[in-house]
């Protein structure tokens, strides 16, 4: 079973890009690593509906609850895909994983609720769905301002000719997913943390210097 590192941070924070370039950097120390991204949009019910709740084109309002439980209906459904990587790697490194959703759907709850909406979304996705736990996530802190400018560079997206999707556009979800992702990750929550700031000196840090410090923890838990 593969090292299951997960990628997390909000919206731009340079996930993606922090992924290949892990990949390439495990794969240049004589590790086999590949990379899995959620939602998987084109290949999953849940994520051909996900991508129509972001687009903001379902009929109907979609509740927190109802939105977690897509996102963790398209990686129910790509457990077989994940459970075979894994088999076949010694990293499997997520571009998203169930943290994302914790931090975003908390996001949207009162703050009364929000705890609870997370232990709802961690036990449904490792207790019902057997997702497993990842061995290390990485928080990318990437200042708002600066994943604004980052998203707006992004490629277009399959679902969505706009610039900013639903919750891209909310610049208040925005701030709260931000809060929530530090809190799990100060709180140990789905296992270990690290914190990667993304900009020093007030410029953005080449994603090979993020990647390598990303992957020398991997490296280091493999070894330790
Ligand atoms: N460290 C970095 N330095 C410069 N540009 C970056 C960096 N990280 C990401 N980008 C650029 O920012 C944009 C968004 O990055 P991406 O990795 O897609 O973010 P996310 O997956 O978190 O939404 C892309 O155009 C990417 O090339
Ligand atoms: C994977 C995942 C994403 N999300 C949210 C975060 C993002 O705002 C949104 C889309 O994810 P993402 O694919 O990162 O956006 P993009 O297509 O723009 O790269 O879904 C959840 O709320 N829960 C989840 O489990």
């Amino acid at each position: 079973m593969a090292f299951l590192l997960a990628i997390e941070g909000a919206d731009g924070a340079g996930k993606a890009t922090a992924t290949a370039a892990v990949v390439a950097h495990l794969a240049a120390q004589g590790l086999s690593a590949c990379a899995l991204s959620f939602p998987r949009y084109t290949d999953t019910v849940g994520g051909w509906a996900l991508g129509e709740y972001l687009a903001e084109r379902l009929p109907r309002a979609v509740s927190p609850q109802a939105a977690a439980t897509l996102y963790a209906l398209d990686r129910f459904e790509s457990r077989a895909h994940l459970v075979d990587m894994a088999a076949r790697h010694d990293v499997v490194v997520f571009d998203r994983y169930i943290a994302s959703n914790m931090a975003y759907q908390a996001a949207q709850v009162p703050d009364g609720e929000a705890e609870a909406l997370m232990t709802w979304i961690a036990r449904l996705e490792t207790g019902q769905f057997a997702l497993p736990v990842p061995d290390l996530s990485v928080y990318l802190d990437t200042p708002l301002a600066v994943a604004r400018t980052l998203i707006a560079q992004k490629r277009r997206r399959s679902y969505t000719d706009d610039t900013y999707d639903a919750y891209e556009a909310d610049l208040g979800l925005q701030a709260r997913v931000r809060a929530n992702y530090a809190a799990m990750a100060d709180a140990a929550m789905l296992g270990e943390w690290m914190t990667v700031e993304t900009v020093a000196h007030a410029a953005l840090r080449p994603p090979e210097m993020i990647a390598a410090e990303i992957a020398d923890a991997v490296i280091g838990r493999l070894e330790g």
